[in-house]
């Protein structure tokens, strides 16, 4: 995005409509439906308002569990991420929308036509998060059971990405030629077949929708080890990472632009975006006040409780949570399902978690909300403004995923209290078209460049 030297790096927000998780504070009186779509108008309006980039939405295909019965602590029950991108689509101009869709239960040839349908529809606003989903409690959904070893996972979304890329290429831009005096619609020597025969997948197909104002959907990455990495490097155009803090961050875009420039990729086709939580209050003082409020809110004694045994991996209904941690190890008993989880260490977790207790002297609660519900930018607009451009400025950072904890009205503080700073400071945009760029699509208005082609496909005898 930077155009010339000297020139201050533009900050890049995102709205990551509340998800299923602690964060989202449904018991508060200000809190309104999960599931009504006047929340999610009112929360895709609110974020182009303030000129986000995009809405984001997370996604887990089946409903939670802890210790075998649905886990009612937090909101279950959200609609379908499609479903919900397609509406908000329809109820904004310029925003771009963005669903997290795993690679390893979908089908390309199905996914790649549902993204490009939208994007159409959009106008070119449509972005997919591909995840491989960690664990095996999603296969039960299928015939295919609790299918896929963790190593192939990212192997079957590199090629679900590549599929997708030919049959999103596969009709050329001028392949509608609406030619009423010949009495031809399309030009068939514009639109080509896409075959492929791969450990993963057989596709024989001529994609059913044309191609997209901007080529195809932009793709977003999360997912965290070296492969995911490796993979992000190679083919995401954005990367959703948790590594929130300053320093983090900094060691995150240097491990990720090494890998960026072995795929032989420029170092503007990646923005890297990590999520982060935020309180704004009228002085740095009110809003730390608040900042603790809402933490005890999103941790009550229940959740703590279920997100301690989801460590220890049993029933901890014992423990007094206002005294220590457990004493006992943790057992290898898998007690929450369905959660985004990257493989952990449990037994190197608990020692790190009764380390930070002794230190700072946290009861098995407090380790709790100091592990999960530290906001990340807490104080006035000013101080938010400030820190979030101090991020962006020093590297460690594009901008952020920012997660609100309460749908649908999260967002209007930060919308109209700190945009307006940032924009001040110059580093945030104050429209969505340019001169340069009057009618944006979601790649362009990120500052990307068009994606190079993929590689080839697999065409080999059955
Ligand atoms: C920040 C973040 C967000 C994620 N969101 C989702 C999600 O919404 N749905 C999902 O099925 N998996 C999600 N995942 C899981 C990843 O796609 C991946 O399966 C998991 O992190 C294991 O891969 P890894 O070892 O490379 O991290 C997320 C992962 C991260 C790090």
């Amino acid at each position: 995005m930077t155009a010339h030297p000297g020139a201050q790096r533009q900050v890049h927000l995102v709205a990551h409509f509340p998800g299923v998780n602690s964060t989202t504070v449904w018991s508060d009186p200000a809190a309104g439906s999960q599931i009504d779509f006047a929340s999610f108008r009112h929360f895709a309006q609110t974020a182009e308002r303030g000129f986000f980039d995009y809405i984001f939405l997370a996604e887990g295909l089946r409903v939670r569990e802890h210790a075998g019965r649905i886990h009612d602590l937090d909101v279950a029950g959200r609609p379908a991420t499609l479903a919900i991108i397609t509406a908000m689509a329809a109820v904004t101009e310029r925003i771009g929308v963005v669903g997290t869709l795993t690679s390893t239960f979908n089908e390309p040839v199905e996914l790649a036509r549902q993204l490009a349908s939208i994007d159409h529809l959009s106008g070119g606003r449509v972005g997919w998060n591909v995840v491989t989903s960690s664990d095996a409690f999603h296969g039960g959904n299928f015939r295919r059971g609790g299918f896929l070893p963790y190593p192939e996972r990212y192997e079957r979304a590199e090629e679900f990405v590549r599929i997708a890329k030919h049959l999103w290429d596969a009709w050329a831009d001028d392949a509608l030629v609406a030619d009423a005096r010949r009495g031809r619609f399309a030009d068939p020597a514009r639109i080509a077949r896409v075959a492929h025969r791969g450990p993963h997948f057989s596709v024989d197909t001529t994609p059913t929708v044309p191609r997209s104002p901007q080529g195809y959907p932009v793709i977003v990455q999360a997912g965290d080890s070296p492969a995911g990495r490796d993979f992000a490097a190679a083919n995401a155009e954005v990367i959703f990472t948790r590594h929130s803090t300053f320093e983090e961050g900094l060691a995150f875009s240097t491990d990720v632009h090494a890998r960026l420039a072995a795929a032989g990729r420029r170092s503007d086709s990646l923005l890297i975006l990590p999520g982060a939580t935020f309180i704004v209050g009228d002085t740095d003082a009110d809003a730390l006040e608040l900042s603790r409020e809402v933490a005890h809110a999103q941790i009550s004694p229940q959740t703590a409780l279920a997100w301690l045994e989801a460590i220890w991996g049993r029933d901890l209904s014992d423990l007094d949570l206002d005294g220590p941690l457990p004493i006992e190890e943790p057992a290898e008993t898998v007690l929450r399902q369905g959660q985004t989880s990257t493989a952990i260490d449990r037994r190197a977790h608990a020692a790190r978690l009764r380390e930070r207790a002794e230190a700072h002297g946290l009861s098995a609660r407090e380790v709790v909300i100091a592990e999960t519900a530290q906001h990340t930018f807490v104080g006035a607009p000013e101080t938010v403004a400030d820190e979030i451009n101090r991020y962006v400025q020093g590297g460690a950072s594009d901008g952020f995923v920012l997660v609100p904890h309460l749908v649908p009205a999260g967002l209007d503080a930060f919308v109209d209290r700190v945009v307006p700073i940032l924009q001040e400071r110059g580093v945030y945009r104050t429209a969505y078209e340019t001169p340069a760029n009057p009618r944006p699509t979601l790649r362009s208005a990120l500052g990307l460049p068009a994606p190079q082609p993929p590689a080839p496909l697999e065409v080999t005898a059955a």
